[in-house]
């Protein structure tokens, strides 16, 4: 009952998985709930005693022990109540924090594409690390509800039984309507269940475009569009929400009469059985609540079964982040002053300009600067060097590949910072400081290399200040200095800079290059951008070529070795061609760098499978 699917099924997987991490509260809650249940199911009986044996007139003695049997009933039942709850609630908090701790370093240990691609949006992913984790959860709460609900099969059956024949007869004829009803609507709500789940998602998509792009779109008369998308997306959400609504309300009500028609043929049953004075009064009695205990039994049986419907679709979604190929990576010692090679880099998207292959060499020291036309693949062969994005081909340090390096120590050699880096909340000294702890000196050496200095110097807080939303309280040139500031501290031999200079005026540009420069001399820094300044600095320039159209079949993003040696080169360092060499894939998890995090804000592209559709 509790799982009835196959267990290579991932979402069962996961949710057994769920269950062994908690099995300590998880026992103790159940043990709780069996004392609970069995003070519970005494106090009928106890009744049943006292109205047939304990109430006599002029003995109160009777009475009274069955007042004081009932009361200690009572108490234990209220002890077993909260050892019960509070248990259960422990196993619940603790598997929440086991799943979303699980989830955050799938996230980190894999590329965006590939996330992406998966999730269908980054929103989508929100909602699987809260309302999916939340279902799984309020299954895992639930679950101590089968020990109560089976005790009370377990104890009523021949305690009916022993009461009359007859009524063992009433009771046993609800069995086969509720085992039919239980057939029939679990894989209905399990179905709408799904398709509520996927509602949220793209609503909370929708919201999280509708936060992050309002405020461009309002500029040019859009954002109008944002709302009546997230009002769509609401209203379907409502729409499957009562559509699932309807499925539990009619299996409740439904599973819910069954044990109210067996007390009616019971007390017709019973009342005849008393008048033949063949059971007595109490035993009546007796009989009547305990078929209302079964019918609380019978909703907590529907409850539960909708519980387990909806944590299964829950935990298939969040299954299908976690199953991520991430492949263990060893630590291996990668040389410092070593060269940076990139050999047939190439980026494959369905439907999408073929980007790449891209071959370089680079030296400690050397300044690259790739340029092209817009749209010609600089930014992502730059994440790609970097092992955010899935390519193909082989980007090496010092003769080791990049895609064999756990992500830890891919993200201390390899500094990225996208044009527009994200800032979190809090302070311009919280962002600096994401690498870790630094001394002032350090602070300030790197605020003055990124030429961030007479910015600080210009705000009343300096390092204090507060940046706002996404970094929104700074200015589009104050941001990308304090990013490069950020990537500055981190001292990675290798610095990829992605059109890091768009945003500053001439003589900040050219100010904050000359510091870069010189604060990077043991570095292998790549600049992409298209920056006068940043050519006339850079020992040599990468140009690119305009984009090639891809072939009409989606093209898979991982390209075959085969298919990589029939591609022309058209990507090579100036003054040295080389031709392209074909690698294996290097679709390689990324650390999460703090201005790329995978959970970064990127608007949803309608070329990316719907959550549910194939994946390339
Ligand atoms: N996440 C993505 N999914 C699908 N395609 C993408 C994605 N990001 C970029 N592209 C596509 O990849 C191609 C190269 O984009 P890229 O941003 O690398 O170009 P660029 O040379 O840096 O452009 P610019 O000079 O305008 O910054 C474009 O055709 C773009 O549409």
């Amino acid at each position: 009952m509790i799982f009835s699917r196959s267990p290579a099924d991932p979402s069962t997987r996961l949710l057994r998985r769920a269950l062994h991490r908690v099995r300590g509260p998880f026992l103790r809650s159940v043990g709780w709930a069996a004392v609970r249940q069995s003070a519970f199911l005494a106090m009928p009986w106890l009744l049943g005693r006292a109205i047939d044996a304990g109430v006599q007139s002029g003995s109160p003695a009777g009475a009274l022990l069955y007042g004081a049997a009932f009361l200690a009933a009572a108490c234990v039942e209220y002890a077993g109540m909260r050892g019960w709850q509070l248990w259960a609630t422990l196993a619940d908090n603790r598997a929440g924090t086991w799943l979303r701790s699980r989830l955050l370093k799938a996230i980190l240990a894999v590329d965006t594409d590939t996330l992406q691609r998966r999730t269908g949006t980054f929103g989508d992913l929100t909602t699987r690390a809260t309302r999916d984790v939340d279902t799984v959860l309020v299954w895992i709460h639930g679950l101590t509800t089968w020990v109560v609900i089976g005790l009370t099969a377990l104890v009523l059956v021949p305690a009916i039984g022993g009461l009359d024949p007859l009524l063992l007869v009433v009771a046993a004829a609800t069995v086969p309507v509720l085992l039919l009803l239980n057939r029939v609507f679990p894989p209905l709500f399990g179905r709408r269940a799904e398709q509520l789940a996927d509602a949220h998602g793209a609503r909370s998509a929708a919201a999280d475009e509708l936060l992050t792009a309002l405020l461009p779109l309002r500029g040019v008369g859009g954002d109008h569009l944002l709302v009546e998308r997230h009002h769509r997306h609401s209203a379907e959400v409502k729409r499957r929400t009562l559509r699932l609504a309807v499925v539990g309300s009619v299996w409740e009500a439904a599973a819910f009469t069954v044990p109210l028609l067996a007390v009616t043929a019971g007390l017709l049953a019973g009342g005849l059985a008393v008048t033949d004075g063949r059971i007595t009064v109490g035993a009546l009695t007796t009989f009547v609540l305990w078929m209302g205990t079964v019918s609380v039994a019978v909703n907590a049986l529907i409850a539960r079964l909708g519980d387990l419907a909806e944590a299964r679709v829950a935990a298939g979604r969040i299954a299908r982040v976690l199953d991520l190929p991430a492949p263990a990576r060893p630590h291996v010692d990668v040389e410092r002053g070593g060269v940076l090679r990139v050999a047939g880099l190439t980026v494959r998207r369905p439907g999408r300009a073929v980007v790449g292959p891209l071959d370089l060499e680079a030296r400690p020291g050397e300044w690259l600067a790739l340029t092209g036309p817009t749209g010609c693949g600089k930014s992502t062969l730059l994440r790609a060097v970097a092992q955010l994005v899935p390519a193909s081909g082989t980007v090496t340090l010092g003769g080791v590949p990049l895609d064999s390096l756990d992500p830890e120590q891919l993200y201390r050699l390899v500094g990225f910072v996208p044009e527009g880096p994200l800032l979190l909340h809090g302070t311009i000294a919280d962002n600096l400081l994401l690498p870790g702890p630094r001394t002032p000196t350090e602070l300030a050496t790197a605020a003055h290399t990124a030429g961030l200095d007479p910015a600080l110097a210009a705000l009343a807080d300096g390092l204090d200040t507060q940046v706002g939303e996404r970094g929104g309280a700074l200015s589009g040139g104050q941001r990308q200095r304090v990013a490069l500031a950020r990537a500055l501290l981190r001292d990675c031999p290798v610095l990829l800079l992605d059109d890091v200079t768009s945003a500053l005026d001439d003589t900040t540009e050219a100010q904050v290059l000359d510091r870069l420069r010189h604060a990077t001399a043991d570095r292998i820094v790549i600049l992409a951008g298209h920056s006068p300044a940043v050519l006339a600095r850079a020992d040599r320039e990468i140009a690119l070529p305009a984009p090639r159209a891809s072939p009409p079949s989606a093209a898979p993003d991982r390209t075959s070795p085969e298919q990589e040696t029939q591609d022309t080169p058209w990507l090579t360092p100036t003054g040295s061609p080389t031709s392209p060499t074909s690698g294996p894939s290097s679709g390689a998890p990324h650390p999460s760098s703090p201005d790329t995090g995978p959970l970064s804000p990127s608007p949803p592209s309608s070329t990316w499978p719907e959550p549910g559709q194939p994946s390339a």
